[in-house]
């Protein structure tokens, strides 16, 4: 699935994880008709994150249903295991995390081999100075902006004055690669995020959970409410 290879419109990035997975199909389709960009799937495997939710069967699923790019974001210890397997199964995006291997300059060469665009994610207590050999090579740096492993926290501020010195970073050595938050993110955090620097909003309980229907929450994280 690809998408044109420049937009500096903000994309919007549902999160499943909060959608009702009796009927994830119609979540997604629902998603994308109130005008999702991408949606962002969250593999957890109770090792690096404490939480268990999804893996290849459900990537497989969603991409007989969606139209959009799979954004996965493994949140799982040495996801360099797993990454022609996430590949087989449909994903466009695989992020994996700082932490989570020894070899993440090797897994970002294999996801970008494999033909996929490759993501880095830091955790809100990870230096950002991670980012900084790798960042030539990344298209997405996916900036937490809650401890992973959970949909439904509260933003952390302390992330704010991250994501402007990440936007510095970015600009200096990879303007092309896209700079994506995600945890707590609503509309008015979405504000903040994007006037930081912020390109890509993982969205979970705003979108699905919010106040009205998914494509109104969408809107009101465009800012349109
Ligand atoms: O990676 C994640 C958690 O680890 C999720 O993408 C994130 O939490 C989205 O959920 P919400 O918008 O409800 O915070
Ligand atoms: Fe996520």
């Amino acid at each position: 699935m690809s998408e044109p290879a420049t937009n500096p419109r903000v994309r919007i990035a549902p999160s499943i994880l909060a959608a009702d997975f009796a009927r994830l199909g119609e979540q997604v389709r629902e998603a994308e008709a109130g005008g999702a960009d991408w949606i962002h799937v969250d593999v957890m495997d109770g090792r690096f994150v404490p939480n268990i939710s999804m893996g290849l069967v459900v990537v497989e699923a969603l991409r007989r249903v969606a139209t959009v790019p799979l954004d996965v974001h493994l949140m799982i210890v040495e996801p360099e295991r797993y990454l022609e397997d996430f590949a087989k199964a449909g994903a466009d995006h695989l992020t994996v995390h700082a932490e989570a291997t020894p070899h993440a300059h090797r897994a970002i060469q294999r996801i970008r081999e494999l033909g996929l665009k490759p993501g880095l994610a830091v955790n809100p207590g990870t230096p950002l100075g991670f980012f900084k050999p790798l960042l030539a090579d990344l298209e997405i740096a996916l900036l937490m902006t809650v401890n992973p492993g959970f949909g439904g926290q509260s933003f952390i501020p302390a992330s704010l004055p991250r994501l402007r010195l990440l936007r510095q970073m970015v600009e200096e050595m990879n303007p092309h690669c896209l700079i994506e938050v995600d945890g707590g993110i609503n509309p008015e955090t979405a504000r903040l995020c994007v006037d930081a620097g912020a390109q890509v909003l993982v969205a979970g309980s705003s979108v699905f959970n919010g106040r009205a229907s998914v494509a109104e929450n969408l809107q009101a994280l465009r800012g349109r409410p």
